[in-house]
């Protein structure tokens, strides 16, 4: 029985495919099948509108059925061009995916936000699997494509350039491909690089951006005028959560002006900070260079006598590369984060710490992220609140204060001699090149970017959900942003590992933990 959904509603949402979704192994009514669609329809359009706005509660509050099975869709472009033609995919005739036994993805695969259930747990919240489809809407010698890469940099960037031009190149024929260099700006400032295949075939190897970056200068309409005026109708958008931002706003414009483009965006950032998605490219690679600080740190502190490294990491508002270089290094005796608050004097405080760490190994390693203890930064540098180009604050630098405070209480308070080293590799950890496995990432998420929008789907951001691709709507991973959860088995396992304070008792870790994010990283269920 085919219980495709056919409500008004869906029809007139245009930021909604047609669900081909057919719930033959769900026990559902059609009915109620269809209701918890629209519901969702509903929201989602809200969603949209409302971006700004933190809604998730309310989008939560619909799923109301036990069994519900969710799809939370991304926009197709027949949704606002129904008429949009479409033509067998050219990997049919690939010699590569000759030998592969299913070339293509099914309409009515989906992949599953939560994969711990239990017997009576609701169906729960899906998303379009990724990969390519059956049938293209583009002619391959008819996509005029273009790149982008905004905000900071990651390791992987050059990879997902390249990996999308030679995807759309050698899977779908597609040599018509322009590079925006300069970021979001880029697009009406009229610097372009062509790019093929050729071009982009060692970038891969460098760290940064082939075609550079920028903060600010997001001007929707400058840039979909600049879109419509070039020709373009493939739109690849590299970058972080505000950057993410700015692809939805791009969308929208597009779906306004009732352009057959597609808009993907591809989440980058080393801060593991955006939602939904496992982790973000480049993480990885920036975990395993910290261990390079955290190494020399450790070999400066054992070799001198009460040796105190402090290594500063990246991390605006999430502890993500701190708490995993922690875990992976073991040289580290505290691991400060800004998800969890810590103090430095009395007892249970970070002086107590240092002290007997000192007195029982004669060293001590700190790693701190850049965004934790903002507050008590702050409070030495009243006025201070500067923001960049995006509007993101400019955070103090904690490792600096750290040092200082530290330096000052064992000379002045508790007239110990210690040796203190601040290493600060922030940019070293980022500025390279990605590692192998953040290089197969990023290529998997490059040509899922690619199927999806040579399949017409558009307003989507590509990512792995439970380590499967999937499409997912731009405005569910800017909603919220991921956080390192207090109350996750992973932090226990760095508090295990290092031994240090917590700094809070069980009802603060409750108040604190939470603001209603995602944690995608799932790493309570690794
Ligand atoms: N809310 C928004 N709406 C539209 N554009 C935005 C928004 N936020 C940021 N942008 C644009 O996105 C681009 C990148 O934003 P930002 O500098 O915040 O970096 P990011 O993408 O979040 O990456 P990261 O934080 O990982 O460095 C900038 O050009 C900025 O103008
Ligand atoms: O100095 P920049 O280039 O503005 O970037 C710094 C920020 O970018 C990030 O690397 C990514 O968001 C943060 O960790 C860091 O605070
Ligand atoms: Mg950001």
């Amino acid at each position: 029985m085919d219980l495709s959904i056919h409500s008004p509603l869906l029809r007139s949402s245009p930021s909604l495919s047609p669900c081909p979704f057919n719930s033959k192994n769900t026990t559902l009514n059609p009915v109620f099948h269809s209701l918890i669609f629209d519901s969702r329809n509903f929201q989602r359009k809200l969603l949209v509108s409302r971006q700004n706005q933190r809604i998730r509660t309310q989008v939560s509050d619909q799923i109301v059925n036990d069994d519900g099975f969710v799809l939370e869709d991304v926009p197709h472009l027949t949704n606002f061009l129904p008429d949009l033609p479409s033509y067998p995919n050219p990997l049919q005739k690939s010699q590569a995916y000759a030998i592969v036994k299913k070339t293509f993805v099914s309409s009515e695969d989906a992949v599953a936000q939560n994969i711990v259930v239990q017997k009576d747990t609701p169906r729960g919240v899906h998303f379009r699997r990724a990969g390519p489809r059956e049938k293209v809407y583009f002619k391959s010698d008819e996509v005029r494509a273009c790149i982008v890469t905004c905000g900071g940099l990651c390791p992987g960037i050059n990879t997902v350039i390249r990996e999308i031009v030679c995807g759309l190149n050698y899977m779908y024929g597609v040599d018509n491909i322009l590079g925006i260099e300069g970021g979001y700006k880029g697009f009406y400032s009229r610097n372009t690089t062509t790019l093929t295949p050729k071009v982009v075939n060692d970038i891969h190897k460098r760290g940064g951006t082939f075609l550079c970056t920028s903060r600010g200068g997001h001007d929707t309409n400058k840039i979909v005028d600049n879109i419509q005026d070039r020709g373009i109708n493939q739109v690849y958008i590299i970058g972080g959560d505000g950057t993410q931002r700015g692809a939805a706003l791009i969308y929208k414009e597009v779906e306004k002006r009732g352009l057959p483009i597609a808009v993907a965006g591809i989440p980058k950032t080393i801060d593991n900070d955006i939602a939904v998605i496992d982790k973000s490219f480049g993480f990885d690679t920036a975990v395993e260079e910290a261990q390079r600080a955290i190494n020399a740190a450790h070999v400066e502190a054992e070799s001198v006598e009460n040796g105190v490294g402090i290594v500063k990491l990246m991390g605006r508002y999430s502890g993500f590369i701190a708490m995993f270089a922690t875990l992976a290094s073991r040289d580290v005796d505290c691991c400060l984060i800004p998800e969890s608050p810590f103090y430095l004097e009395g007892r249970g405080g970070l002086f107590d710490f240092i002290e007997q760490r000192l007195k029982e190994n004669g060293h001590m390693i700190i790693v701190v992220a850049e965004g934790a203890g903002q507050e008590y930064v702050a409070q030495n540098m009243p006025g201070v609140d500067e923001k960049d180009a995006s509007g993101n604050r400019l955070l103090h630098d904690i490792g600096l204060w750290l040092t200082q405070k530290i330096k000052d209480h064992f000379s002045k308070v508790r007239k110990m001699t210690i040796n203190m080293k601040y290493i600060d590799p922030t940019y070293m950890i980022r500025a390279i090149p990605s590692n192998a496995s953040d290089n197969i990432y990023c290529t998997l998420l490059a040509q899922s970017a690619v199927h999806g929008a040579m399949a017409g789907y558009t307003g989507f951001t590509v990512g792995p959900v439970n380590s499967r691709h999937a499409y997912i709507p731009i405005a569910r991973v800017t909603e919220a942003t991921n956080t390192v959860k207090l109350t996750d088995r992973m932090w226990a396992r760095l508090l295990a590992s290092t031994n240090q304070p917590s700094f809070l008792n069980c009802s603060d870790v409750s108040q604190k933990d939470n603001t209603g994010a995602i944690n995608s990283m799932n790493t309570n269920s690794i």
